[in-house]
Parts: C-alpha cells; sequence; structure tokens
C-alpha cells in the first residue's frame, strides 16, 4: 500500500477539468444529499460502470465556485491510496437541470458540475444503522485499522481531514474503508503556525481544542474524531451527542474531566476558556464509562481522547497499539460479509417513513409511542456473524449510563483479548468561520442537531506500521449483548465546516 512521502503534494497544481458531459452517465438513484449538494448513484453509459456524482451545489454561492469544492478537488486529485477516496475526473451539465419534480436547480451558473467517484456500497453511519447490524470485534478491529491507516497517508501528505464521522467513512462490499468527503479538510505546514478556523468538524466528533477556540492545530483534530468513531463502533452509539457547543464540551468534560494547566499546559490562554471552562473540577472517566471495553480498546480510546492535543496518540503510533496486535486480530477486509447498499441518506428515510407509518398506526390505535430505532453492539463472532444465542460475556447493563446517550442503554461487555464493541451516529457540521489555533504536537507529523450556533449545519493491504498480515478471525467469541438505546440519528453538524457560505476567507 502507498504511503506517500511528505511533501509528494503539490496542492497548487489546477486540478484536470474533465471535458466530458453529464450526459455520458445514467443516474440511477440519489444515495446522499450534503451541505454540498445531491450525491447520486449513476452509470456509465459507454462502460456500464457504477460511479458515484456528487454536484456541486453553487445556488449559494456568491462569489463563484465555492472554496470547499476547489480545495476537495485539488486535495483528491492528489491523494492516491487505497483508504482515500478516488476522484475519477469532474465533469460538467450543459445547462440548468431540473430535479426528479421537474424543479429547476436555481442554478444561475447554469451548467452544473459534478464530481465523479469511484462507488461505494455503503457508509459507516448507514451501514451501522441497519436494522438488526452488529459488527464482530475483527471487523471493528478492520474497520479501525483502515481509518488510521488511511488518516496517517493524509497526514504525512500534510492534509487535514476535519470532518470524520460515520458518514464519511465509505466501504464496499470487498470490505475496504475509504475516506470520504474532503470538503473540510486543509494542507497544513506542520512547521508553521498558520492559523484555521476552529469552525470544523462536526460537533459530536470535534475536539475540545477548537470548541475552546484554538486556532493553532494539525492532525490531533483529526484523531479526536477517530476516537469518538472506536468508541462509537464499541459503544453502539455516539458518545458524545451534544446539541450545542456549551454542552459538548461539558460533555467532554463529564468524560475526560476538567482540563487545566497540569494535564494540558497552555488551556487556559484559549479564546474561550474564560467563559467554556470547567464549572467545578472533573476527574476522568473514560474507564470507568467504558468498563465494558477490554483492555487494549480501552488503552487505545484514552489515547486518543487525551484533552491535550499534544499529548494524543498519531495515527502511526494508533497503528501499532497492542490492540491490532492482540487476538482476535482485524479480519482481512474480503472476509467481510457483503450487505445490501447502505447510505445514511436512505436508511434516514427509510426510518422516517417507518416512522411516520407507526406514528399514523399509534394515532389510529391512539397510543403514542412509536418505536425507537435501536442500534446493536459488536458480536464477539466472527465478522457479521449473528450468534443464534448470546454468549457468557454478554454486554451487562450499565448501571448508571455514562455518556449521556440515551435512554436504555446497555454497553456490551468485555471479552477475552482485544474486544471491543460498538455502534454509532453522527454530528453536524460547521461553518468556516475563521481562524485556527495553534497546534503543539511533539509527534512526527510536522508535527451534531446539525447546526448549531450560526453555523451551516448542514489499502488495503492496510498494514499498519508493523506491516502484520491479517489473521485470526475472532471465533467464537461470545456476543456482545443486546443494547438497548435509541441511536437519535446523526446529530448535528452545528458548527461543523462551513460549506453553504462564501468562503473566500476562511481557512
Ligand atoms: N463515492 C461514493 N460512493 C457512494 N456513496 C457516496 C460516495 N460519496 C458520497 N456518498 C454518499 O453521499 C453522502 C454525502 O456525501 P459527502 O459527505 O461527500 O457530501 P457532502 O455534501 O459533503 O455531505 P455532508 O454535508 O453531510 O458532509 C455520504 O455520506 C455517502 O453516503
Amino acid at each position: 500500500m502507498a504511503v506517500a512521502s511528505a511533501g509528494q503534494l503539490n496542492l497548487k497544481e489546477a486540478p484536470a477539468w474533465g471535458s466530458r458531459s453529464i450526459n455520458c452517465f445514467e443516474k440511477l438513484e440519489q444515495i446522499g444529499e450534503g451541505t454540498y449538494g445531491q450525491v447520486y448513484m449513476a452509470r456509465e453509459i459507454q462502460t456500464g460502470e457504477v460511479v458515484a456524482l456528487k454536484k456541486i451545489r453553487m445556488d449559494n454561492e456568491r462569489e463563484g465556485f465555492p472554496i470547499t469544492a476547489i480545495r476537495e478537488i485539488k486535495i483528491l486529485k492528489k491523494l492516491k491510496h487505497d483508504n482515500v477516496i478516488k476522484l475519477k475526473e469532474i465533469v460538467t451539465s450543459p445547462g440548468p437541470e431540473n430535479d426528479e419534480q421537474g424543479i429547476s436547480d436555481g442554478n444561475k451558473y447554469n451548467g452544473s458540475i459534478y464530481m465523479v467517484f469511484e462507488y461505494m456500497d455503503h457508509d459507516l453511519t448507514g451501514l451501522s444503522d441497519r436494522p438488526g447490524m452488529r459488527f464482530s470485534i475483527p471487523q471493528i478491529k478492520c474497520y479501525m485499522r483502515q481509518l488510521l491507516t488511511g488518516l496517517h497517508y493524509c497526514h504525512i501528505n500534510q492534509v487535514l481531514h476535519r470532518d470524520i464521522k460515520g458518514s464519511n467513512l465509505l466501504i464496499d462490499n470487498n470490505g475496504i474503508l475509504k475516506l470520504a468527503d474532503f470538503g473540510l479538510a486543509r494542507s497544513f505546514c506542520s512547521d508553521q503556525n498558520q492559523s484555521l478556523t476552529n469552525r470544523v468538524i462536526t460537533l459530536w466528533y470535534r475536539p475540545p481544542e477548537l470548541l475552546l477556540g484554538s486556532t493553532v492545530y494539525g492532525p490531533a483534530v483529526d484523531m479526536w474524531s477517530v476516537g469518538c468513531i472506536f468508541a462509537e463502533l464499541l459503544n453502539g452509539k455516539p458518545i458524545l451527542p451534544g446539541k450545542s457547543e456549551t454542552e459538548q464540551l461539558n460533555k467532554i468534560y463529564e468524560l475526560c474531566g476538567s482540563p487545566d494547566e497540569s494535564n494540558w499546559p497552555g488551556v487556559s490562554k484559549l479564546k474561550f476558556w474564560p467563559t467554556l471552562k470547567p464549572q467545578r473540577p472533573m476527574r476522568r472517566r473514560v474507564k470507568e464509562f467504558f468498563k465494558n471495553f477490554d483492555k487494549h480498546a480501552l488503552d487505545l480510546l484514552e489515547k486518543m481522547l487525551t484533552l491535550d492535543p499534544s499529548q494524543r496518540i498519531s495515527a502511526k503510533d494508533a497503528l501499532d497499539a497492542e490492540y491490532f496486535w492482540t487476538d482476535p486480530v482485524p479480519c482481512a477486509p474480503s472476509s467481510l460479509p457483503t450487505y445490501e447498499a447502505s447510505h445514511e441518506f436512505q436508511t434516514k428515510k427509510k426510518r422516517q417513513q417507518q416512522r411516520q407509518q407507526q406514528e399514523e398506526l399509534a394515532k389510529r390505535q391512539k397510543i403514542s409511542h412509536p418505536q425507537q430505532h435501536v442500534r446493536l453492539p459488536p458480536t464477539q463472532t466472527g465478522p457479521g456473524h449473528i450468534p443464534l444465542r448470546p454468549g457468557p460475556n454478554q454486554p451487562m447493563p450499565n448501571p448508571q449510563p455514562p455518556v449521556p446517550v440515551g435512554p436504555n442503554h446497555h454497553y456490551a461487555a468485555p471479552r477475552g483479548p482485544g474486544g471491543g464493541q460498538n455502534r454509532h451516529p453522527q454530528g453536524v457540521r460547521p461553518l468556516h468561520a475563521g481562524q485556527g489555533a495553534g497546534y503543539n504536537t511533539n509527534r512526527g507529523y510536522g508535527g451534531p442537531p446539525q447546526q448549531a450556533g450560526g453555523y451551516a449545519a448542514h489499502g488495503m493491504g492496510n498494514q499498519g506500521p508493523r506491516g502484520g498480515a491479517y489473521g485470526v478471525r475472532g471465533a467464537g467469541y461470545p456476543q456482545a449483548g443486546s443494547y438497548g438505546g435509541a441511536a437519535g440519528g446523526r446529530g448535528p453538524n452545528v458548527g461543523g465546516g462551513s460549506r453553504g457560505q462564501p468562503f473566500g476567507w476562511e481557512q
């Protein structure tokens, strides 16, 4: 697997704009709806190849072509890795287009522009939300390792993703996971304290340094999000589903303890410290909240959810963590089961329809408790396998739900070496407001409601640094147990990346 050396990217080179028309493709169905525009599954007429078309929304753009799209194209043209989505080409439509209802897309620039991507069968959120879906521990390890491998590649190529969340992690039916949606990504210089906006990353996955107003930062911001995804996979639902930035920080304090100058030197100098600092000292309770996670999973999680970004584990070091090297080791992607296509947009739509039907039924029956959406924790068996009977390590109900994630939440029980459990939600996207903060890492790399607070919500081979082979599947693990929490959908993109705005000034 290609791991590019630092400096390999030339982000200044203009992307090669496609000369082909959208008419070379036949749209099959809509699979995504983002701040950016719609995403369609489509077929290339000549070759029959199935692709994903992402339409670049122009209607909000007072300043011409959106800078986020320019960044995404430039960055994706240069990133070439099995765990990063491949941008195949750009195509244009000759004139204004109509949607399925025949309504004009309102594009004052007449033509539309589409990014053509390789098609991926699922996103992690859509896959997780499939009814009855449960991941196995080797499967979670497999996804986590691919996520870290792709992110490590981005970081050594001086690209920050800045919107890691389940719906931006695409998975195909060969078990390959790819990082997607580079609309908020930025190139960064590890040796310069460039100021970047702190209004990035979907709220639930946003690290404390950004919430506290830091504008000089680096790869550690993505590693916080990875920690949230990891815990969510093991936990069965999002771990920090804040509804506002203040609530988000409070949830972080409750879980990770209160930051202070002793555990995070410099924290009290951050812009929003005076208003958003913890109201009382709180102790770190990660181990307590997730006591059913196995030891190696917890060790790694602790290092990802480290408050001080300069002490947070890097993607490279995470790949070396014992977690990935103890049984059950990550399974090979090709050994994972295949699933019917599942994208967040579709699973959400299906859920909405189901809810409506249930509400109607309840109205008719004068009962008002429509069923909540439930996510299941991981199994302890092989990938994708649903045991018929719970095993001895069935997850125990948490006596006191640690993180305010929802009613009836049960955590999966610890299992043998290396186990975890999982599942998750989503968040909101920040608007780029403005600048960035410092990032002081000692490390090698240069080191969610959906909108809140005025933001627009809106290979494998995958070997880690140790290069080991995939191996053992975790056969014979006991089932992780039932998971009762309501998944609560994907959270607010509160303050996530600012996509729907004029962007020229955003960092
Ligand atoms: N290459 C692809 N293959 C299959 N599905 C895709 C692909 N790219 C995107 N999608 C689907 O479309 C959704 C939205 O895509 P993307 O995140 O790139 O758009 P966006 O406008 O930036 O959305 P958001 O504002 O939610 O981040 C994804 O979550 C995924 O379900």
